[in-house]
């Protein structure tokens, strides 16, 4: 699924990433870090949004500097602010924006939408304008106009800091009824509970690789916490 080898990442002229060599093929797949260790950085080079400065980053085959677009195409990204990522006034509308640049023939869009919607718990938002919502609404919407585009891999950067226990939970209960693979950035580590692997990254690298149980205590203990 991916394919990292001899990665590193510069980033205005200071290496934030290097030594990054793995292969990653598990369902769910978490990475934790201190402010600043570079999880963000890492989750970039997997849809083409940063380019490896030294080595390569493939995802389902596809080389992200070779072909950053179809990385993107293959693989979806939430970000920590739904309002970063939503284009459109309009719930239903901002859905099909991203239809429409696909080419879908339009008597497919408005099917696709609402099913999406329904999908993520917002039947019947779909005339309701964005500003209107609350931010976990604002973040299923998000989640929803990624989702709709059918990703082989979503990679969500601490999709639920800016949401209370309440959306916190209904964002991942539709994150994990999706189905697709997942890597997720986040602090707040009880959200890790059942992964497959998690990542723990220390000033540029990667500094464990393993089930959550473990990684968490390597990261509690690099933390002194
Ligand atoms: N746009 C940018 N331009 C230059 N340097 C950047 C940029 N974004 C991040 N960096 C630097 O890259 C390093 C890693 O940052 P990154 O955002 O990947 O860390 P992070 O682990 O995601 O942090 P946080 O938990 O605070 O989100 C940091 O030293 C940061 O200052």
């Amino acid at each position: 699924m991916i394919e990292l080898s001899g990665v590193a990442l510069d980033r205005a002229g200071r290496r934030v990433l290097s030594g990054l060599d793995l292969r990653l093929t598990e369902r769910r797949i978490g990475v934790v870090g201190a402010n600043g260790s570079g999880k963000s950085s890492f989750v970039r080079l997997l849809n083409g949004l940063l380019k490896p400065s030294e080595g390569t980053a493939r995802v389902f085959g596809i080389d992200t500097t070779a072909d950053p677009k179809a990385a993107r195409r293959a693989v979806g990204f939430l970000f920590q602010n739904p309002d970063h990522q939503i284009v459109y006034p309009g719930v239903a509308e901002d859905l099909a924006f991203g239809l429409k640049n696909r080419d879908l023939p339009k008597r497919e869009i408005a099917p696709r939408v609402d099913a999406a919607l329904v999908r993520f718990g917002l039947a019947g938002f779909g005339e309701r304008l964005v500003h209107e919502l609350s931010g976990g609404e604002r973040q299923l919407v998000a989640l929803a106009g990624i989702m709709v585009l059918e990703p082989r891999l979503l990679v969500l950067d601490e999709p639920t800091t800016l949401l209370d226990l309440r959306n916190t939970r209904r964002v991942m209960a539709a994150v994990e009824a999706a189905d697709t693979p997942v890597v997720m950035v986040t602090h707040d580590l009880a959200l890790l509970e059942g992964f497959d692997r998690v990542l723990v990254f220390e000033a540029g690298r990667l500094v464990c690789d393993a089930p959550p149980r473990d990684a968490l205590d390597a990261y509690r203990r690099i933390a002194g916490a």
